[in-house]
């Protein structure tokens, strides 16, 4: 039978007992708050949000829907706006004929031949880092993995070095996601526009970021060299005016931003779990440091290397599976529409989780086990795209992709040839949802050298 072109079936999910009854849920526990939802009311289900209503896909196949086949269809919208206040028109907050313009100039800087310049910086700077470690101390290895990744993220796209400059940016990227958190209340728009403590705190950091960001773009622009870098590629678009339309002095320092941030953060926190999982996991430890002492017998590894290093990349895939940084997708219909038999009206916040999927057991064998072995080749396992999407999926997918599996593989291999971490005992490790996953208090980890 062929399907109505609308349907008037809306998606079940909770009656609401005051307006603002689940947003104290959501706020507390977001992923504890939508597995509840999803377990309750299935793939798809909706609740409110003050005035806002929800839905939230629990299915691979609703997900595609979304992120592509009607992709088209769905805007950032409303939840970007904050971010917006931040990162202006960047990548990751523009849409339609802007956003493919700004894509299509950036697009070189992320082509895999750039990889062959991007793979020695990583190594180099997982050596930087492991130079100032000293047998049996206790380093924060969260804040280890942030300064290097803002290093290698630093050199990498604007030749630049940032790794002094590290800790301060992530401290302000913290208050800024302290606000951010806040996304979801209903009259979060207006919260920026009051001076309260939260707000003067966000316009301090943006300006401290500012800051950093317009020293590295002038100090390039003084020099007018193409390094063939990102900078190069936003500054050359500037300057080449003539069939495009170009780009602006605060595009650019939108672009940056939003390269700078989006590129150190979540592979910072993608490596950080590896880490910690390593710990807690000896046999795949042990088959890590195998397989790297073969293929590198002790050299740093180099982008050859990088096909060789399977059992590596299989750690990577599978941290990112159990803990992937962005563990929420978010988009808002623009227009009515269906989705299975549902109907989904225009302005529809919809949410969907790498994390509730990659912890569904109907894709993902034991799915609370650290089991990189599952990613075997040899498994024959074929897994949909939308079975494991901590990158997310379609047009609007990430552009660092290939970045970040580049810097994950190099610098595990880098690191664990010489070094094992060990959990520091004692501690409760703790996930903080903020708008990625972080570890709440940072993770100890004491540093044993290997060889
Ligand atoms: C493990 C590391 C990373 C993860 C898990 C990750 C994840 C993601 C996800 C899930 C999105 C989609 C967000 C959405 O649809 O709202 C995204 C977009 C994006 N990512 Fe990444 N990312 C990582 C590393 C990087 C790196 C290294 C860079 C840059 C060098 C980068 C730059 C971007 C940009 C610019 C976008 C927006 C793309 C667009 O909308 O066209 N990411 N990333």
């Amino acid at each position: 039978m062929k399907k109505p072109l609308y349907t008037s079936k809306h998606p079940p999910g909770p009656k609401r007992l005051n307006p603002f009854s689940n947003l104290l849920g959501f706020r507390k526990d977001s992923l504890g708050f939508m597995k509840n939802i999803a377990e309750k009311y299935g793939d798809i289900a909706q609740f409110k949000i003050g005035h806002l209503r929800i839905l939230l896909l629990n299915h691979p196949d609703f997900i595609k829907e979304v992120l592509s086949t009607q992709q088209d269809n769905f805007v950032k919208g409303r939840p970007l706006k904050m971010a917006k206040e931040l990162l202006g028109e960047g990548l990751l907050t523009s849409e339609g004929d802007f956003h493919k313009h700004h894509s299509r100039i950036m697009q070189p800087a992320f082509h895999r031949k750039m990889m062959d310049i991007y793979s020695p910086v990583m190594s180099e700077f997982a050596s930087r880092l492991m130079n100032g470690w000293k047998n049996g101390t206790s380093v924060d290895i969260f804040k280890e993995m942030v300064r290097m990744s803002t290093g290698i993220a630093g050199k990498t796209m604007f030749g630049v070095d940032l790794e002094e400059e590290a800790a301060e940016i992530n401290q302000e990227f913290e208050s800024i996601m302290d606000i951010f958190g806040r996304v979801t209340l209903p009259f979060a728009e207006y919260l920026l526009k009051l001076p309260l403590p939260g707000s003067i705190r966000f316009f301090k950091a943006k300006s401290r970021l500012d800051k950093i960001i317009y020293k590295i773009i002038e100090e390039r622009r003084k020099t007018k060299l193409d390094k063939g870098d990102l900078l190069s590629l936003l500054l050359l678009a500037q300057e080449t005016n003539k069939k495009d339309r170009g780009i602006s002095n605060e595009e650019i320092r939108d672009e940056a931003l939003t390269l700078l941030l989006t590129a150190f953060d979540t592979t910072s926190l993608a490596l950080t779990w590896t880490w910690y999982l390593l710990s807690q996991n000896p046999l795949a430890e042990e088959e890590l440091h195998e397989e790297v002492d073969q293929v590198l017998q002790g050299r740093q590894p180099t982008l050859d290397d990088y096909p060789k290093l399977k059992f590596t990349k299989m750690v990577f895939t599978e941290a990112m599976r159990l803990y992937p940084p962005i563990y929420v997708i978010v988009r808002e219909a623009r227009s009515n529409l269906t989705i299975g038999d549902y109907f989904i009206p225009k302005g529809t916040i919809v949410l969907m989780s790498p994390y509730l999927i990659h912890h569904d057991s109907r894709f993902h064998k034991d799915p609370m086990k650290f089991n990189p072995q599952s990613w075997a080749p040899s498994t024959n396992r074929q897994k949909s795209k939308y079975e494991y999407f901590p990158f997310s999926e379609g047009p609007r997918s990430c552009i660092g992709q290939h970045y970040a599996w580049l810097e994950g593989v190099m610098v595990i291999a880098s690191i664990s040839q010489f070094w094992r971490l060990k959990l520091v005992p004692d501690q409760v490790v703790e996930m903080a949802q903020l708008l990625n996953l972080r570890p709440k208090n940072g993770i100890l980890m004491q540093l044993e050298k290997r060889k």
